[in-house]
C-alpha cells in the first residue's frame, strides 16, 4: 500500500527491525509502508546509481552519508529503468536540490515511483546497529500504515528472508536486446543478464564490444546463436545458492572454453560452478571505498561494491576444479573476503565488486581490458 503524497516533512514514519528495534523519523519519498533487508551503504555519493542497481531488490538501502539529495535526480545516471530498493533510509534530506543536471528531487521521484522512505533517522546508530547484528528483515511504516509496534514487528518477521531468496528472474530482462559497440566493432559479448547495471555493456561498447544482453533464462543454444567472442553474467540480487540455472549455463560456457567475465552475482555463480560454495557475509559490503587487493599484481584498488553474499573459496592456495586450476585473485583486505576468480587453465575469471564504477571510483576498469585480452588470445 503506498499513496503518492510526497511525504518529507508531513507524516511520522517508523523503521522496524526483525528484533524488535526501532526508530522513528518522518516520512520521506511515498507514504505507505515497505518491507526488505536492511542493509547500509557508506557511499558518500551516487545515490542516484544506487536506487536504480537491480541488486539491491528486496533491500532497504540506509544511507551512513548524512545528508541525501543535495543534487537531485537527473536524466542520466539511472543504472535501469527505475529504482528497484524497497525502502530508503536517511538522516537529513536536502531540501533544495542544486545541480546543473537535476531535473526534479530525490523526494518526488521516490514519490512519483511508489518507494517509501523515512528521514530523521539516527543512521550512525542504526548502522552500527545492523553491524553488530547483521542485516535483517526490516519495515518501514508511515502515515496511516503506522500501526501498535507488536503488530508491525509481527508483520516484518512474518518476511521472507534474503537468505534462499531467488530474484534474478524478476529483475532481469525478458527480452534480448543489443548495446552496439561504440567506433569499430570488435568482438560480440553474449551478457546473461541477472540484473545488469546499465553501465556494465557500456564499458564494453567503449572497448568495441558489441553486448548482446539475454534473459537470465537464455538457453545455451541462444548464447551461441549471437557467435560471441565471450559470454558475460552479470550482477544481481539474492541469494547465488538459488542460481541453479545460470550456474548450470555457466557450466556449459566453462566446457566450451569460451572466454568468459562475471561481475558480483557473476563472481558467485563461476564460484559454485567450480565448485566452491556461498555464504551470506554478516552485514555485506557496500559503499565505493572498499580497498581491493589484485593478487596477481599486488596492486590495491579503491572499489564499488554491493553484495551480501561471498564465495568461500581459500586464499592461500591454488585449487583442483573439474575446470582445472583456480585460485583467488582479488581480496578485500579489511575483512579478506574474496572478491576475484581466476581459473589458470582456460580463460575465465570474475570480481565480486563492480569494475563498471558506477558510481565509484574507476581503479578497476582494467579488468574490462582484461577480458578483451582473453578474446584476444582465444582469437590469435
Ligand atoms: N551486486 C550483486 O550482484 C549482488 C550479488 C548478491 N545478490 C549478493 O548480495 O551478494
Amino acid at each position: 500500500m503506498t499513496t503518492s503524497t510526497r511525504g518529507a516533512a508531513k507524516a511520522p514514519a517508523v523503521l522496524v527491525l526483525e528484533d524488535g528495534r526501532i526508530f522513528r523519523g518522518r516520512a520521506y519519498g511515498a507514504v505507505g509502508e515497505t518491507f526488505g533487508e536492511a542493509v547500509f551503504s557508506t557511499g558518500m555519493t551516487g545515490y542516484q546509481e544506487t536506487l536504480t542497481d537491480p541488486s539491491y531488490d528486496r533491500q532497504i538501502v540506509v544511507a551512513t552519508a548524512p545528508q541525501i539529495g543535495n543534487t537531485g535526480w537527473n536524466d542520466e545516471d539511472d543504472e535501469s529503468g527505475r529504482i528497484w530498493v524497497s525502502g530508503y533510509v536517511v538522516r537529513d534530506p536536502a531540501r533544495v536540490p542544486s545541480n546543473w543536471r537535476a531535473r526534479r528531487s530525490l523526494d518526488d521521484e521516490l514519490v512519483a515511483q511508489g518507494i517509501v522512505g523515512i528521514s530523521g533517522v539516527d543512521t550512525r546508530a542504526l548502522t552500527r546497529h545492523l553491524r553488530e547484528g547483521g542485516s535483517m528483515r526490516a519495515g518501514v511504516f508511515s502515515g496511516e500504515a503506522i500501526a501498535p509496534d507488536a503488530e508491525l514487528l509481527a508483520r516484518v518477521r512474518a518476511q521472507p528472508h534474503m537468505k534462499g531468496a531467488s530474484l534474478y528472474e524478476e529483475v532481469a530482462t525478458k527480452v534480448a536486446y543489443v548495446v552496439p559497440a561504440v567506433g569499430e566493432k570488435r568482438f560480440t559479448v553474449a551478457a546473461i543478464d541477472l540484473g545488469i547495471k546499465g553501465m556494465t555493456p557500456h564499458r564494453m561498447a567503449e572497448r568495441g564490444i558489441e553486448v548482446h544482453v539475454l534473459p537470465a533464462t537464455a538457453s545455451v543454444d541462444e548464447v551461441y546463436a549471437v557467435n560471441p567472442d565471450g559470454v558475460f553474467f552479470s550482477n544481481g540480487p539474492g541469494d547465488p545458492a538459488t542460481a541453479e540455472g545460470p550456474v548450470a549455463l555457466m557450466t556449459e560456457v566453462l566446457e566450451r572454453r569460451t572466454p568468459l567475465f562475471g561481475i558480483c552475482f557473476g563472481n558467485q555463480i563461476l564460484g559454485r560452478a567450480l565448485g566452491f560454495g556461498t555464504y551470506k557475509l554478516k552485514y555485506g559490503h557496500r559503499g565505493i571505498n572498499q580497498p581491493v587487493q589484485d593478487r596477481t599484481t599486488g596492486k590495491v584498488e579503491v572499489t564499488a561494491h554491493n553484495h551480501g553474499f561471498a564465495v568461500d573459496a581459500p586464499l592461500d592456495k591454488v585449487s583442483e576444479t573439474k575446470f582445472g586450476r583456480a585460485e583467488v585473485s582479488h581480496v578485500c583486505l579489511n575483512d579478506d573476503v574474496v572478491e576475484g576468480l581466476q581459473l589458470l587453465d582456460q580463460p575465465a575469471f570474475s570480481v565480486q565488486y563492480h569494475p563498471e564504477a558506477a558510481a565509484g571510483p574507476h581503479d578497476a576498469a582494467y579488468l574490462f581490458d582484461r577480458f578483451v585480452s582473453l578474446m584476444e588470445g582465444q582469437r590469435a
